[in-house]
């Protein structure tokens, strides 16, 4: 047990605990659904959103008066290995470019007038190489998903998680690898663009990586502890604390999928109050959403990470639930019923 913080203990009482879909809004944003202005089930997925965000809100109609993307950073140990295409200052410079307005999220949380918080956990602490061994111990792991937690403290009602962390995409490849096999070939993919070389010294990283922590790979949180960075224990943290507190979260990419596919791996159901908010053109991240059941919302070709992906999601989500709530009723508009 660690000297302080939860224990890895105390995370597998959550997720034993979590609460389930309200079943009851849901059905009754069902049954308004069928009274709305439009041919029956016109909206395709549109529809399916505002019954989900509903029962996992636990309210109909669904509201997004406060949408919130959270990008949690951290750095990474395994840099040393030559696993990105950039240095690893990278991760401190785009923080201050989150902070002055410049990056690709915040133009995206402009436009969809969605709130932006982002959370720097130690970067000048990173993480173990996990090809020499953890990249975080027990009372670390558990202290960083607990302040992933908090981030949720200020409120809202859509979270959509985004991560910064030069060479997560390599940490993000081991844990799939760890916990679907198929080898790190299959998972390795071009990241920030590294080139041949430097490709292959991400396989050889993720490969070494298997091998040192072979005898442990059956424990989602050992996988996430060995080869995690702190933003996704911390996005681990964010997803549990939105299922306690009824905020539907949106997943972004390769990374934020990396992290969320350890709490799938604990619960199967643990993952149900989140949708996947695109795919990635990071490789193997449709092999990832595959393994999680989940159909992404878009498909843009983008590989960039930092939430961006999530939020242009939310967009569409905050969408979603004002044509349902705001969208009038044939007797309301008096239009004629089909065959009327
Ligand atoms: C300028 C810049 C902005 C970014 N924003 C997100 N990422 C993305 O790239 C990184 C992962 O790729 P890799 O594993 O190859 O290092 C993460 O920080 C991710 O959020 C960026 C990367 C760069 C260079
Ligand atoms: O899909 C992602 O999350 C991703 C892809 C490349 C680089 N960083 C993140």
């Amino acid at each position: 047990m660690p000297a302080s913080g939860l224990p890895f203990d105390d995370i597998r009482n959550l997720i034993a605990n979590m609460p389930g879909p309200d079943m009851a809004a849901a059905n009754t944003v069902r049954a308004r659904d069928k009274e709305l202005t439009k041919p029956a089930g016109s909206l395709g997925r549109l529809e399916e959103i505002a019954e989900w965000l509903a029962a996992w809100q636990g309210k109909a109609p669904p509201r997004v008066d406060r949408p919130l993307v959270c990008v949690f950073a951290g750095n990474h140990g395994v840099v040393a290995q030559g696993v990105s295409a950039f240095p690893q200052s990278v991760t401190r410079q785009m923080l201050e470019n989150f902070a002055a307005g410049g990056a690709a999220i915040n133009q995206i949380c402009a436009a969809y007038d969605l709130g932006f918080k982002v959370f720097d956990l130690a970067l000048d602490l990173p993480t173990g190489d996990f090809t020499e061994g953890d990249a975080l111990d027990e009372r670390a792991c558990v202290a960083t998903m607990a302040f992933g937690m908090e981030a949720l403290a200020g409120g809202a009602d859509l979270l959509a998680l985004g991560e910064m962390g030069i060479g997560n995409t390599t940490s993000a490849a081991a844990i799939f690898a760890a916990l679907y096999g198929g080898g790190a070939a299959q998972w390795c993919g071009r990241g920030t663009g590294v080139d041949e070389d430097g490709l292959r010294r991400k396989i050889a990283a993720v490969e070494a990586g298997l091998k040192l922590h072979a005898s442990h790979l059956n424990d989602p949180l050992e996988v996430l502890r060995r080869f995690g960075g702190r933003e996704m224990a911390a996005i681990c943290g964010a997803i549990l604390a939105a299922r306690l507190q009824r905020i539907p979260v949106i997943l972004d990419g390769y990374v934020v999928t990396a992290a969320a596919a350890i709490l799938h791996a604990l619960d199967s159901s643990a993952l149900d109050h989140c949708i996947a908010g695109h795919l990635s053109a990071e490789g193997a991240h449709a092999q990832a959403l595959v393994k999680l059941g989940k159909q992404p919302l878009l498909a843009l070709d983008m590989r960039l990470g930092e939430g961006t992906g999530a939020a242009l999601a939310a967009g569409l989500v905050k969408a979603a639930a004002g044509v349902h709530s705001g969208m009038a009723t044939f007797a309301q508009a008096q239009v004629s019923q089909k065959g009327e």
